[in-house]
């Protein structure tokens, strides 16, 4: 007589709970080593009979420095082709900030066709703990898991993953939002207190059109970026890593962050504007640095104050001016008040990242130094191969004047030109003076209020000058009368 159902029930739950029994005796008393031979065998001998194959893509390669390229390219491959079949899926703002852009959440399984194969794709994390400076704290490692038959091997790991890769790159370009990455304080992996990047949407619209700046000038720096952009193949020819130093100097209000975010909307680059100040040490730095992308400008604004240069000016014994003593002193009482002690980045370690570990992380990066008094910058800092380019920013010239009237009051011509090119030959004002003047300050504003207080502006600029000039002659001579020691001259 066959079993009934109920019999092949009892005798199939019998057998699993002999065999779990059998399980827990082996795993108490059994050595580790005899443990892991056996695991390992019975998964050899359990593939020969499961038919599928994996792929894994995780999100971090090496030691969760650097992202993977590849992980990106399915997550976008992905995220346009499963919102249709996943049921558990994540909403995140897309590029033009009107529309939820979908993707599969983690643990979701989703399915794909290619060439008659059918196969799996799973998102999926480990969670691992790990230990940093006797801090114990959990790290998230996400990934991808690809199952398919072995049958279609070939098919998969040829032509499949071709093309996920190329369909997700452009997927990628196609949403990029640009973004503006900025370092400050947060926790890493849960408890490690450390400084990160966090970013925002990169919408600033200057380009070179709107810039004062002399036309061949301002082609010249296009020109120099644009073809920096295309030498992939240039720079792998001559054995050099993919990248250029800009150096952009210059008073005040003369232009500098403004050419950063044109640079970057030309190339339509990322924008890493990187604290030096908020960087506790070389290692840091490093880690940061390693975390940029490629295709982005890594930007250390006012660089001469960033680096404590003054500070190492002085340790050198070097005489410093008074307004430098007055900027060391402040940047002293800001840390102490801060509480972080001084920051620990040195020259020596910006050079060793600049020079050395270009190479680590992959190509297509600018960066760009700014600084107010290129005087004060260690040439070594600024040499040729390091800082490739320098760009001298300066007072608005009568061209530069002409680009703002046309941004600003769309006026190509006027009677009171000939006043302000005069007036400009004679006096020194910056293009963030000419712009503030040549706003609107309320709606009864005209092109010739504009224009006049930017007349009024510059005739007080020349007299201040004149008077500043005036000045500096009188102390120059008392000075001289002094060391001559004529009592007369000096009264
Ligand atoms: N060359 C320029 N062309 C057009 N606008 C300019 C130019 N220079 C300055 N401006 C205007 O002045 C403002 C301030 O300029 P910006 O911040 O770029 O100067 P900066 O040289 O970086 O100054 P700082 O050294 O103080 O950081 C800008 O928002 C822009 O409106």
């Amino acid at each position: 007589m066959p079993p009934t159902m109920t019999e092949m029930w009892a005798t199939m739950g019998s057998t699993i709970a002999s065999f779990m029994f059998i399980w827990a005796i082996i795993s108490q008393y059994c050595p580790y080593e005899v443990r892991r031979s056996f695991e390992k065998y019975t998964q050899r001998f359990m593939s020969f009979f499961y038919p599928y194959i994996k792929i894994s893509i995780h999100e971090f390669t090496g030691e969760r420095l650097k992202r993977n390229e590849a992980y990106a390219d399915v997550e976008a491959y992905l995220s346009a082709n499963s919102s249709k079949s996943a049921k558990r899926l994540k909403a995140e703002m897309g590029k033009d900030c009107t529309k939820l852009v979908l993707s599969m959440d983690e643990y979701e399984r989703v399915t794909d066709e290619f060439r008659g194969a059918k196969l799996w794709w799973v998102s999926s994390k480990v969670v691992s703990p790990t230990s940093s400076m006797g801090h114990y704290h959990e790290q998230e490692r996400r990934y991808y898991r690809l199952t398919f038959h072995k049958k279609y091997r070939e098919i998969i790991t040829e032509a499949y993953l071709r093309h996920v890769v190329k369909e997700g790159k452009e997927i990628r370009v196609k949403n990029k939002q640009r973004k503006l990455y900025t370092n400050s304080p947060g926790y890493r992996w849960s408890s490690f207190k450390t400084t990160m990047w966090s970013h925002i949407v990169f919408e600033h619209p200057a380009t070179f059109e709107t810039m004062a700046l002399e036309p061949e000038k301002k082609h010249e720096i296009m020109e120099d970026l644009v073809t920096f952009s295309k030498s992939k193949d240039f720079y792998a020819r001559i054995g050099k890593s993919w990248k250029r130093g800009y150096l952009l100097y210059g008073p005040p209000g003369t232009g500098k962050s403004t050419m950063i975010a044109a640079m970057a909307n030309l190339l339509n680059y990322d924008v890493y504007d990187l604290e030096l100040t908020a960087v506790k040490d070389n290692t840091e730095l490093r880690k940061l640095l390693i975390e940029t992308t490629t295709k982005s400008i890594i930007v250390i604004e006012d660089i001469d104050c960033s680096l404590d240069l003054t500070g190492q000016r002085k340790k050198k014994g070097e005489k410093l001016s008074d307004d430098d003593e007055k900027k060391l002193d402040k940047e002293i009482s800001w840390r102490e008040h801060k509480e972080e002690g001084s920051s620990k980045v040195t020259l020596s370690g910006l050079l060793n990242f600049i020079d050395g570990l270009w190479s680590a992380c992959g190509g297509e990066r600018l960066i760009v130094f700014t600084t107010n008094y290129v005087e004060k910058l260690d040439p070594a800092l600024i040499r040729r191969g390091r800082m490739d380019k320098h760009i001298g920013l300066s007072y608005c010239s009568f061209e530069g004047f002409k680009v703002l009237a046309k941004n600003y009051l769309n006026l190509e011509t006027h009677p009171m030109f000939d006043t302000i090119r005069g007036l400009m030959r004679e006096t020194n004002i910056t293009p963030a003076d000419v712009a503030e003047n040549l706003m609107p300050k309320s709606p009864s504003y005209d092109e010739e209020k504009c224009l006049s207080s930017l007349i009024q502006a510059l005739e007080e600029a020349k007299e201040e000058a004149a008077k500043t000039a005036g000045e500096e002659f009188t102390e120059k001579a008392e000075k001289e009368a002094m060391t001559a020691g004529d009592p007369v001259k000096v009264l």
